[in-house]
């Protein structure tokens, strides 16, 4: 009876060496969803009517209403889309060349398609090929269904936590149309971010910002900032010896589903293997105001200030293979 109700199966999640608490499930009128929201801590709010709009929105439907615009589109090798920052790739010192030694082969192709190819290449996919995400901010250039059935999202909801929990101006709501078994590896985002699941269901693991030490992001500079060295598939515990002590929490969200993942939260998001494509809207907001500096420093505060710390030490030392001789000769036998 259990799968039945709860729509997948254990054997459809990825094993990785981890041990995770539940993230609790909360109807959406259960004041402890605000308790845990003002606390930071994530959440599964069940129930809301956030996205009934889109319950809708299958394959079919989005081919017919998605207008013929171009939407951003991710190609990868395997199963892994780990972000990377265009910006940051083509780090250029003062006179305008690559700076040596920095060289990033994107893991990932970003393309423009059209809905009705990504869809064709969706259904036509075999083992072995190339896998796909769909990856595209909702904006006023989708079909004019889509925005009527966008406008319709109960925006009470959403607007009532931004307000409440003194969250900044909404940035963005990301289209998320991803292939069964797609992963995004586990990455923090500096936004506030309401995702809510509209068709599929995704596993979500999330760790709080005190694991920075256990999850090894790379450096600031890096086109892979925010994103954890770590290979949840293949963990190398020489090079990350601490990502043993990991602790986490997970769940499995379904349509109509919202997870809220709070701002410094690093999460891991996996479209189960077998279980179809997966469509997903997020809401991410901008921090709130800092409120006044109290001490000790919350997790990530300190998460903010090592993330000024690189930024102007590379500012300063211009060459990234300064940084890591300076803060040694800085730490080493003088802090330890
Ligand atoms: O909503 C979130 O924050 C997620 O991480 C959702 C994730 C895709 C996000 C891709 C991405 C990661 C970093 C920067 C910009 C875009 C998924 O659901 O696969
Ligand atoms: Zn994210």
């Amino acid at each position: 009876m259990a799968n039945e109700k709860k729509g997948w199966d254990p054997n459809q999640l990825r094993k990785y060496d981890l041990n995770l608490e539940q993230i609790p499930r909360l109807d959406y009128g259960d004041p402890r969803v605000d308790e845990l929201i003002a606390e930071n801590k994530p959440v599964v709010i069940t129930g809301s009517k956030l996205v009934k709009s889109a319950e809708k929105w299958d394959i079919d439907y989005l081919e017919q209403h998605m207008g013929n615009g171009d939407f951003t589109v991710f190609l990868s090798r395997n199963h892994k889309f780990k972000y990377y920052d265009e910006k940051k790739m083509a780090q250029k010192s003062q006179n305008g060349e690559n700076v040596k030694g920095v060289e990033f082969s994107p893991p990932t192709k970003k393309i423009d398609m059209k809905l009705p190819e990504f869809i064709k290449r969706l259904r036509e996919w075999k083992r072995g090929d190339e896998r796909l995400y769909l990856q595209q901010g909702l904006n006023n250039t989708v079909g004019p269904a889509i925005v009527h059935d966008f406008v319709h999202f109960d925006w009470d909801f959403c607007n009532s936590k931004q307000a409440k929990h003194h969250w900044g101006p909404l940035t963005s709501n990301l289209l998320l149309i991803a292939m069964e078994g797609n992963v995004t590896p586990c990455h923090y985002d500096e936004q506030q971010n309401l995702f809510a699941q509209i068709r599929g269901y995704k596993r979500c693991i999330l760790f709080p910002p005190d694991q920075f030490d256990c999850l090894y992001p790379h450096p600031v500079h890096h086109p892979h900032d925010r994103q954890s060295m770590v290979d949840f598939d293949r963990p190398d515990y020489n090079r990350f010896p601490k990502f043993k002590e990991a602790r986490g929490c997970e769940t499995v969200i379904g349509p109509g589903d919202i997870l809220y993942i709070p701002i410094y939260w690093w999460h891991h998001i996996e479209s189960l293997m077998r279980g179809g494509y997966t469509v997903t809207v997020n809401f991410w907001y901008k921090g709130g105001p800092n409120t006044s500096i109290t001490y000790p420093l919350k997790a990530h505060q300190k998460v903010a200030v090592m993330r000024n710390i690189e930024k102007m030490l590379l500012e300063v030392l211009q060459d990234p293979k300064e940084i890591p001789p300076l803060l040694r000769a800085m730490v080493l036998g003088r802090y330890t």
